[in-house]
């Protein structure tokens, strides 16, 4: 290994409670709100194709225009407590909100900045009434906050000379202030979300990156910090030059999930994930395709069947409602998971042969392994086989608590004959297993 005093300070992941609170969730809500939600993807009678939060980017759109729409940033219908009771009755455990995107303007009246909140119409903090409100509804608050800064005079994408090296100095004061200012004024949140740390300016500092990430904990001990953060001294980043995961979980997943148990190498991680192919911030035209309810759920039980989070995401109007294909989302997910929470919450990788009808899930630490169907077998038999020593002593329909029985096929091999082959939405199957040396037979075990 190579001697690097900014790679990773840790191996493997982080046992305190603060991280198995994280881990434990399973499920969380995104949330792109900004400027950016004005234009809507559109300009000038044009359609911006990129994403939507990356307008200012687009030749169409002058920066100076850009740079005065929070003079008519004015959220007259947000509703915090309504936004945080559909986050709660879509099942979602914690919620990330963009404090600051890479335009720079804070949702937040900064005291180290003019381009917030307290510029616009609005004037009044946003983040947090929606911190409390969502903390009231049980649902912990992580804060996403850009270190690329499109507004900032000082911010450098890479620094060519000494007057860019005194600027990039300064730049990186006014980020620590304004993270300990966040976490000054917001002591419930839970964790950063950082992005935009890719430019040469922020990959080349592994140290600053280091100093911060320590500095942040110790303002906040148990603060969750995701591999976006840090580089190390060789510009490496989310993972070291020696391939150890700086931060505490892997947060390379966007808009892509992990194949298989092998791609996630024993690390935390979270996958997070848009609605249409790739809006974060609110686009009227969503173009290409929308994900169903049925195929968000797929990415989400098997973020948690491969040891993950899952966080999907929102953007609302720039009026502060979300629009109707995401309210419809939020409902239709609520409604699975009010019956099927009990898989995902708490939920971790089983530890069984995967097999082609679904996934398996293990409530953490225990004998309880959901079995989530999505693609039943023309035969209606569902293959389970299970490790060697582990045996099955129950088998039921966690949604009608009907009792199935497994039928011995082989050893430590059954199959589960599902009632009925038809359904529309995914069917969760509780098995409770025992495993041991001198273990009782399993209660599907003919008698020898
Ligand atoms: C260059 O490719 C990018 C850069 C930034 C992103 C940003 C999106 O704007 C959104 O905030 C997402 C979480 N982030 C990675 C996505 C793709």
């Amino acid at each position: 290994t190579i001697a690097l005093i900014h790679g990773a300070h840790r191996m493997g992941n982080r046992t305190d409670a603060d991280m198995a609170r994280w881990r434990s969730l399973r499920f969380g809500q995104f949330i792109h709100w900004g400027l950016y939600a004005i234009p809507g993807g559109e300009w000038n009678g044009k359609t911006y194709n990129g994403a939507a939060e990356w307008i200012r980017s687009w030749k169409e759109m002058p920066h100076e225009d850009y740079d005065k729409l929070y003079r008519q940033f004015n959220p007259v219908n947000f509703n915090p407590q309504q936004w945080a009771a559909q986050a709660k009755s879509m099942g979602a455990k914690y919620m990330i909100i963009t404090t600051k995107h890479h335009d720079g303007f804070c949702l937040w009246p900064s005291k180290y900045s003019k381009y917030t909140i307290a510029s616009s119409p609005w004037k009044k903090d946003l983040l947090g009434p929606m911190i409390e409100a969502y903390n009231k509804a049980g649902i912990d608050v992580h804060l996403y906050f850009s270190i690329i800064d499109w507004n900032h005079p000082d911010y450098r994408a890479s620094l060519k000379n000494a007057a860019d090296s005194a600027a990039g100095k300064r730049f990186q004061v006014f980020v620590k202030n304004q993270l300990a200012e966040l976490l000054q004024r917001y002591p419930t949140i839970k964790g950063f979300w950082f992005d935009g740390t890719w430019d040469d300016s922020w990959k080349n500092d592994g140290a600053f990156s280091d100093e911060l990430e320590q500095y942040l904990q110790s303002l906040h001990p148990g603060l969750v910090m995701g591999s976006r953060l840090r580089a190390d001294e060789k510009g490496a980043r989310h993972f070291d030059s020696n391939g150890r995961l700086m931060g505490d979980y892997e947060q390379g997943w966007e808009r892509k999930l992990p194949a298989t148990i092998d791609d996630v190498h024993g690390n935390d991680w979270e996958a997070v994930m848009t609605v249409p192919e790739n809006q974060w911030g609110y686009h009227a035209k969503w173009a290409g395709h929308v994900k169903t309810v049925n195929e968000i759920l797929e990415m989400l039980v098997k973020s948690v069947s491969l040891n993950g989070n899952f966080v999907l995401n929102f953007g609302p109007k720039a009026d502060g409602t979300y629009r109707t294909e995401e309210q419809q989302l939020m409902t239709g997910i609520g409604q699975w998971m009010k019956v099927n929470g009990d898989a995902i919450y708490n939920g971790t990788y089983a530890g069984f042969e995967k097999q082609d009808w679904g996934y398996y899930i293990r409530k953490a630490g225990t004998d309880s392994v959901y079995m989530v169907v999505f693609n039943i077998p023309v035969s209606g038999s569902l293959r389970v086989k299970l490790p060697a020593r582990t045996s099955l002593t129950g088998a039921s329909v966690l949604q009608s608590n009907a009792t199935l029985t497994p039928e011995l096929i082989g050893r430590n091999e059954y199959f589960i004959h599902l009632p009925n082959k038809t359904t529309d939405s995914p069917v969760v199957i509780l098995l409770k297993t025992v495993t041991g040396e001198n273990k009782e037979k399993g209660s599907f075990e003919k008698a020898k």
